[in-house]
């Protein structure tokens, strides 16, 4: 068939100016000069206005994002002396809105955990209430106290520096929070009386003292009901909590929350405790050891002289054991003694070399002490854990506490002794938020703080850049005020990477039978503080929900490509710093190209290449990895140094030149048959995908030509077969075989992804064909910017620009409420009619180009109940993610795939390959 070539497209290039796309300085200058200065006015207002809070740029906040704490660093100054590494710096000024904090005072560090009230300051649009009113969506039906939106965060303190974490209590006024039932809902606080949750030792040892300096009353929590409450709450919560770690490997564990109890939970702080655990409240502490963190920190201070635990760490790291532990060789002249299953590596009495050495403390190395003393008490509470894990026939034991600080060495060893002595029985698994068990379970102690009920897609972990918020040792939470946000990086923080946070150290050798040898660790320094990039910050976001369509939400993975595989995360870590420098480029253009736009264009390039580095470093530091949580991660940095909109412009020339030529479009569609109609449409979809910002293969080739040129062009090859080609069966099931009319679809849902041709000459008038059949429509858009993805605040404008030229389009916006006073005459002058299919718009959920299905918004949860219909666009959302997402209804995936290696790897295809895959619905 002959598509749109040779075709009346060809005679519309005169419509349109020449919209050419390219980087020179010419046409970026054009770029500035279109209505940004307005833009970078509203932005700098936004940042610059911290007094008055947040405030979202555009209306375009969504739950997820937008506003943030604001930070004010006003008289902020760094505590002791300045040349040591990684000074204490107090902000004696900031507060936050800070509702809650809970604190475990343990014998070593306090743990605090704060919860930061963030009030869904999203818009009521219009497009919003006609879409709740048609869905049927009504506030507030789903709990009868409806927890607020908000945020987790983790801070700690050493115990013997109480006065700082005092000082950052009173400085943020953490103690002034609104109290019990009146934090979850929005009435005001009751009385002046306030109340802090505390468990641990501190909570009885310090109550008078917090009393005295902050006037609070200590409400103290059982510390073990509160290490077993943090602890299921983690599990259940969090998707990646959990993981193994062996041999340098660490690998997420997935716990099915039916399936989670009887575990042994082993508390290694300044002393361990040992729980078994039996459910929510059922537990039975049935063991402990005074041999623990404390131990490690204390002996070691002793011995070596170390001013902090992480000195002392460090030099375990260059240790080697061998000249203070006396193994089975020394015992045994070089031999193995393997009767017994012991080589000769094995260590057979730690520290005891030291006993016939003629030696003094002052002839070992410091490093060895160091890491002898770590391995022996590592192994020992391994050990002892496994011996209980035996006792009470348990499989799975669940290391928290400080002591484990993350550290590669401490969890191998802990892992070995457990897989040694239980013989591969019992499995020993370490938890991301390790040390703030008990902290977390005294926040869950507050009467109805309603997280009994969060769940896992309530919650989103955010990495912000900035201050670290675990702690120790810079005060503060994210940085949220962007101006002082830059000032402080450039202030406090040096360049590039080195901002890059701590990473645990390299794996270390573990081998032989039962030996355990020299950790082989790479590098030489363990950075500050390795927890303080491995949490985040905890967005609870009551109204998300799982996509009501997904086959099996259990089994659902988003991400098709795994980046655990190092080669495939080195080429992606490619592409997306390769990019890095246009995105910046695009980032300070939608900002007005001030400069303070660029220095906030610095910022983000630090900020995210400091992210780059360190996950290249250690993949698994924010949790599981793949691909689309980088990219999320990118477009949360961007928001982060308040780039709301980089492609803003980009997106609306690209949206103008489109719709100058759908009407031509529409008339050439409709003097085709059906047949011919339906191939042309999906051809279309496939060919405007080819506008797609985040590919640099595409991004060259805008440079060659006009947005028109290129999707001729990109029409041009369209050639059946396609790499993966279902048209035929969707095409049977839409117009039927052997002159047997199907049922035509109820509602479709179409997840869109780039703006202009794509969305206006692929997408849209696929809908139009879809309702014009009489199935309604659903447009699924993003929440917040991506790219140049196109979103839900910016559809209903679009779709308005094109039912002026479509009676079919005109009626069913009205019909679904998009048209609410927009337009209301065709250019047949006909009258509205809203007895026509609705076409509606909702938002997904989100603010990046991919999409996880088990995190979508509430409205589109909602639309998605009647649907039987999913058509998902876009490399992001059909092939980065959701490839292999099933779904309980049809399906169909079209994209156009515009990185060579994609295609290699997904369809054994090339570059511009097309997939166009249809899956029936599954039988029921
Ligand atoms: N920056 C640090 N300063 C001191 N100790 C640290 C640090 N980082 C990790 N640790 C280790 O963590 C241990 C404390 O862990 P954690 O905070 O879980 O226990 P705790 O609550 O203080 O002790 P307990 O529960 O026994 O009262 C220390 O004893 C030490 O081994
Ligand atoms: C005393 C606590 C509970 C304080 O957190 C802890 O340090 C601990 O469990 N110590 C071990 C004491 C023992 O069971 O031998
Ligand atoms: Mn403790």
């Amino acid at each position: 068939m002959a598509g749109l070539n040779g075709d009346p497209i060809l005679g519309i290039d005169d419509k349109i100016e020449n919209l050419q796309y390219n980087n020179n300085n010419n046409s970026n200058e054009a770029i500035d000069k279109e209505g940004l200065v307005g833009i970078g006015e509203e932005s700098s207002t936004c940042y610059k206005n911290n007094q008055g809070g947040e405030k979202d740029m555009a209306g375009n906040s969504i739950h997820r994002s937008g506003s943030r704490p604001q930070l004010d660093l006003s008289k902020a100054e760094i505590q002791g002396n300045s040349e040591e590494r990684d000074p204490t710096i107090l902000l004696p000024n900031q507060s936050d809105d800070i509702s809650h904090l809970a604190l475990d005072i343990g014998g070593s560090l306090i743990k605090l955990v704060y919860f930061s009230r963030h009030e869904d300051q999203s818009v009521e649009d219009k497009r919003k209430k006609t879409v709740k009113e048609r869905l049927g969506i009504t506030n507030g039906n789903r709990r009868s106290y409806p927890v607020l939106g908000g945020r987790l965060h983790f801070v700690k303190f050493e115990t013997s520096k109480l006065n700082e974490c005092l000082d950052f209590i009173s400085s943020k006024q953490l103690h002034c929070g609104r109290i019990d039932s009146h934090l979850w809902n929005s009435e005001p606080p009751a009385n002046e009386n306030a109340v802090i949750k505390a468990t641990g030792g501190g909570a009885y040892k310090f109550a008078d003292l917090f009393k005295e300096r902050l006037g609070v009353s200590i409400e103290k929590e059982d510390e073990m009901d509160c290490l077993v409450a943090g602890a299921n709450f983690l599990l259940k919560a969090i998707r990646h909590e959990a993981f193994t770690h062996m041999e340098g490997h660490k690998e997420f564990v997935q716990i099915d929350h039916n399936d989670l109890f009887p575990y042994l939970l082993v508390n290694v702080g300044s002393g361990v405790s040992i729980i078994k655990v039996d459910g929510d409240g059922k537990f039975q502490r049935v063991s402990g050891t005074n041999v623990g963190g404390g131990t490690y920190w204390g002996l070691g201070r002793l011995l070596t002289k170390c001013n902090s635990f992480d000195e002392l760490l460090e030099l375990s790291q260059r240790g080697d054991n061998r000249t203070i532990d006396m193994l089975v060789g020394d015992i045994y002249g070089g031999m193995d003694y393997s009767k017994i299953g012991l080589s000769a590596s094995t260590i057979a009495s730690s520290f005891g070399k030291a006993i016939s050495d003629k030696k003094e403390l002052e002839d070992y190395r410091p490093e060895d002490i160091s890491l002898s003393l770590l391995r022996m008490i590592s192994y020992n509470i391994g050990q002892i854990s496994y011996l209980n894990a035996l006792r009470f026939g348990l499989k799975r034991i669940f290391f928290g506490g400080f002591f484990i600080r993350g550290h590669a060495y401490t969890m191998d060893t802990i892992s070995f002794a457990v897989q040694f002595w239980s013989k591969g029985e019992a499995q020993a698994m370490f938890l991301r938020h390790e040390g703030f068990l008990g902290a977390l379970g005294a926040f869950m102690s507050y009467q109805k703080h309603g997280l009994d009920d969060l769940m896992v897609h309530h919650l989103v972990e955010r990495f912000p850049m900035g201050a670290p918020y675990t702690g120790g040792r810079i005060h503060g939470p994210p940085l949220g005020d962007l101006n002082e946000k830059i000032s402080w990086m450039e202030k406090f923080v040096q360049k590039g990477t080195e901002i890059t946070a701590p990473v645990p150290m390299a794996p270390p050798g573990t081998t032989g039978l039962g030996g355990f040898e020299v950790p082989s660790s790479r590098g030489a320094t363990l950075r500050s503080d390795a927890s303080a990039l491995n949490i985040g910050v905890l967005h609870l976001v009551p109204t998300l929900e799982v996509f009501p369509l997904l086959a099996n939400p259990k089994m659902y993975e988003p991400n098709t490509i795994d980046l655990s595989d190092h080669k495939e995360l080195e080429y992606w870590f490619t592409v997306l710093s390769e990019h890095s420098p246009d995105l910046v480029d695009k980032a300070v253009a939608s900002e007005g190209g001030t400069d303070d736009a660029k220095r906030r264009g610095d910022a983000f390039a630090r900020a995210f290449s400091a992210h780059l580095a360190r996950l290249m470093e250690e993949p698994a530091a924010y949790g599981k990895l793949g691909l689309a949580n980088l990219l999320e991660l990118r477009e949360e940095c961007l928001r982060e140094f308040q780039f709301h909109d980089a492609y803003r412009s980009i997106k609306q020339r690209e949206n103008e030149a489109s719709l100058a030529v759908l009407p031509d479009l529409l008339l050439e569609l409709d003097h085709m048959d059906e047949e011919a109609r339906l191939l042309t449409l999906i051809e279309g979809v496939l060919a405007a995908n080819i506008f797609d910002w985040g590919s640099r293969a595409c991004v060259d080739l805008y440079h060659k030509g006009t947005i028109i040129e290129i999707y001729r062009m990109s029409r041009n090859k369209m050639q059946r077969p396609w790499r993966v080609d279902d048209f035929d069966l969707f095409k049977e099931r839409m117009l039927g075989s052997d002159g047997k009319k199907p049922k035509p679809h109820k509602r479709a849902l179409l997840f869109v992804d780039n703006s202009g041709a794509d969305v206006v000459l692929g997408m849209l008038p696929l809908a139009r064909e879809l309702l014009r059949r009489g199935t309604e429509v659903v447009l699924v858009a993003n929440s917040l910017p991506a790219l140049n993805d196109v979103t839900a605040m910016e559809l209903p404008d679009i779709v308005a620009e094109a039912a002026k030229h479509c009676d079919v389009l005109r009626r069913a916006a009205e019909a679904g409420g998009l048209l609410v006073d927009a337009m209301t005459n065709t250019e047949d002058g006909s009258k509205g009619n809203s007895s026509s299919v609705p076409l509606m718009v909702v938002e997904n959920g989100c603010g990046s180009p991919c999409i996880d299905l088990r995190q979508v918004s509430s409205e589109l949860a909602a639309a998605a109940k009647c649907a039987d219909l999913v058509i998902l666009e876009g490399m992001g959302r059909s092939l980065h993610t959701n490839f292999n997402a099933r779904f309980k209804c049809e399906a169909l995936k079209l994209a156009m795939v515009k990185n060579q290696r994609l295609a290699e790897k997904l369809i054994q295809g090339k570059i511009y390959d097309c997939v166009c895959r249809y899956e029936p619905a599954p039988a029921s």
